[in-house]
């Protein structure tokens, strides 16, 4: 049996060839970026008006000047106008180019507009002005060629918003892997059927699609199998050639109706290791068949499928699709917690700030890896070291979050 620690590098030893494709700005979302974002311009590429109001040359007002003869209008979208001659000014709109001489803006609120035989007139009413106040100064965010995004950043609307600005109509990224997610168990029956007595719904698999969805925009494939040994071998013989990445669950273990892991053997996917010192989830097989078909096999107990998905399964769909290793996130044991075996306990938590802003973990121990209604109790797992037996009120520890708001965290 091998340590979390172990399992995980073996996990990511594993690689996988996926190809850049290029997808259109509005389906990128969720992609992993695989080319660099640069500025093709300034930001902004001009100075850019920030209120609706009037352009004056701040060295007028300087003199004294508090009343100017109105030049124009400079409106968003035309080319830049010029301000000419002494103690005049041009209404200028939010998003103009400023005019060329002038140099401040002040808003509409703090002008008069009046008229004297045909001319127009602006007046200004307080005193309290500044050299360039009310202009967004070309190139202040950032400079024409600056690197804006790198690759292997997921792609988020705020990485759209700037792609699109700078004219990327069409984005290259990684092809997401095709992922067929199985579930196995004579017991198990659709979520549209009515169980018989000794029967259960399925829904592990359902919630691995859901993750899968969620942070990768993957959309996985759905089996069954039946616990047959023919059947899982045919079966798993078929899906192992059409898709990339296997994810199983159940039949792992020491019943006498866990085949799968001689099945994958004989179909030649070679395993890496059997059985992690972890709780929930100890039974996962893990492998890959020699043109990196990957296989992971997870026990079938829910909370212990949940866990190693999270776990495991999807940080390395994570380092496969190129993604920039995400900060790991800690929170604070809320109250103390006593663990004694020696293998590496995933603790059921909710999360919530304190007030001092200190995230806490507040232990909700559930009833074992079956008692998947806990999930919905908890917003993640606290991973408590093999090492150690109590857990202090206070010690700090990496949690695995799945909730939205907490999974989305970068
Ligand atoms: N003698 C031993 N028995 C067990 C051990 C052990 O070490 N020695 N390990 C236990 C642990 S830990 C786990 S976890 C389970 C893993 O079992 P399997 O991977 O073989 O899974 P199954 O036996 O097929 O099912 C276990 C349990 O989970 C339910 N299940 C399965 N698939 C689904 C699904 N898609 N949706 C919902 N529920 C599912 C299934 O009905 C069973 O109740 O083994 C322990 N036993
Ligand atoms: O993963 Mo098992 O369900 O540890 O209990
Ligand atoms: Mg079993």
């Amino acid at each position: 049996m091998i340590s979390v620690q172990e399992a995980i590098q073996q996990i990511q030893q594993q690689t996988i060839q996926l190809p850049i494709i290029e997808v259109d700005l509005e389906d990128a979302i969720g992609y992993i970026l695989q080319e660099e974002i640069r500025a093709d311009r300034d930001f902004p590429p001009f100075n850019r008006v920030t209120m609706d109001g009037i352009a004056i040359k701040f060295s007028d007002f300087e003199k004294g000047v508090r009343t100017f003869a109105i030049q124009g209008i400079q409106l968003a979208g035309e080319p830049q106008k010029s301000l000419e001659g002494q103690q005049t000014c041009l209404e200028i709109m939010t998003g103009a180019v400023l005019s060329e001489g002038a140099d401040t803006v002040i808003r509409y609120e703090d002008v008069t507009i009046s008229e004297k035989e045909g001319q127009r007139f602006a007046s200004i009413s307080s005193e309290n002005y500044s050299r360039g106040q009310n202009i967004h100064k070309r190139a202040t965010d950032r400079k024409s060629e600056d690197l804006l995004v790198s690759p292997g950043i997921r792609i988020s609307p705020a990485e759209v918003a700037v792609a699109a600005s700078v004219g990327k109509k069409r984005l290259q990224v990684n092809a997401l892997p095709k992922i067929a997610i199985i579930s196995t168990g004579d017991e198990l029956v659709e979520v549209d059927q009515i169980p018989l007595p000794h029967q259960i719904r399925k829904s592990n698999v359902y919630a691995v699609q859901a993750g899968l969805k969620e942070q990768f925009g993957i959309q996985a494939r759905l089996y069954h199998l039946n616990d047959d040994k023919e059947v899982l071998h045919s079966r798993l013989q078929e899906i192992l050639s059409a898709f990339d990445v296997l994810i199983l669950s159940g039949g792992v273990s020491k019943g006498k109706a866990d085949y799968v892991p001689e099945i994958l053997d004989r179909l030649g996917v070679k395993k890496a290791f059997h059985r992690v010192k972890q709780r929930p989830g100890k039974p996962f097989w893990f492998g890959a068949t020699p043109d990196q078909k990957v296989v992971f096999a997870l026990p079938g107990n829910p909370v212990s499928t949940f866990l190693n998905a999270y776990k495991y399964v999807f940080p390395w769909i994570s380092t496969a699709l190129g993604q920039q290793a995400s900060p790991q996130i800690f929170a604070q044991l809320a109250a103390e917690f006593t663990f004694k075996p020696s293998m590496t306990y995933f603790l059921q938590v909710q999360l919530k700030y304190n007030p001092q802003g200190i995230l806490q973990a507040h232990p909700i121990e559930g009833k074992g890896s079956g008692d998947f209604a806990n999930l919905l109790d908890c917003d993640a797992f606290v991973e408590l070291p093999e090492n150690q037996e109590h857990f202090r009120k206070g010690e700090v520890f990496s949690v695995i979050p799945y909730r939205f708001g907490f999974s989305s965290m970068r």
